[in-house]
């Protein structure tokens, strides 16, 4: 039998919106958030998603982007585990500053490597190889197992986390991850065959 996994990145933060390097602070949902991570809740209870367990990071946009959407399906009461291992990557010195003016700074060429390569890590922060590092192990052993026994599981995380995760998923080289971004409150379904292949994929956007 096959499982089902359910990605989603929560909705806008306050940082998102000022856009600023946020990584580990953690700042809450914005109005325009909470209404994408409702709108994400709305979209998976429409496509007939139950859950029998959520994963979430440590950090309140994730957790209220979860708690938001349950409540929406109806399932408020479902058991949700919270782990460091899926918090954003940690933006060392860049968390806090402006992203246009890092990108003033240190260049564009710069900015994008330390946001979207696979292994440039920014100024005392992590990789996306190093979040990686901690993201995989987390996923094989500790959610992966719901999924391969037929469980249906969903995760609110981060940009950066979720790239990895999908990363390993999908088999994506170093070059390929790079031009990949994942929006806001929008549901990533992965069908999961028992031999942990990828059955089908569907992006529920608005
Ligand atoms: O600031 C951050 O922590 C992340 C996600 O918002 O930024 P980006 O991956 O776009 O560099």
């Amino acid at each position: 039998m096959s499982g089902t996994l359910v990605l989603v990145r929560h909705g806008q933060s306050e940082w998102n919106k000022r856009n600023l390097f946020t990584g580990w602070k953690d700042p809450d949902l914005t109005e325009l958030g909470v209404s994408e991570a409702k709108a994400a809740g709305q979209r998976l209870k429409a496509a007939g998603h139950r859950f029998d367990i959520g994963f979430t990071s440590l950090l309140v946009r994730a957790q209220r982007t979860m708690t938001l959407m349950l409540a929406e399906i109806g399932q408020s009461d479902l058991p949700v585990t919270e782990n460091i291992a899926l918090n954003e990557r940690a933006y060392g010195d860049l968390a806090g500053l402006d992203k246009d003016e890092a990108k003033k700074n240190w260049g564009e060429e710069q900015v994008h490597q330390w946001r979207r390569s696979y292994d440039v890590p920014p100024p005392n922060g992590e990789s996306l190889k190093d979040t990686g590092a901690r993201v995989w192990p987390y996923y094989y052993h500790t959610i992966q197992p719901h999924v391969l026994r037929g469980e249906t599981v969903i995760v609110s995380a981060h940009g950066n986390t979720l790239r990895a995760m999908v990363m390993a998923l999908e088999g994506m080289t170093p070059e390929e991850i790079l031009g990949y971004e994942i929006a806001t409150g929008v549901p990533i379904v992965y069908r999961i065959n028992p031999d942990s292949t990828i059955g089908d994929k569907t992006v529920l956007k608005a």
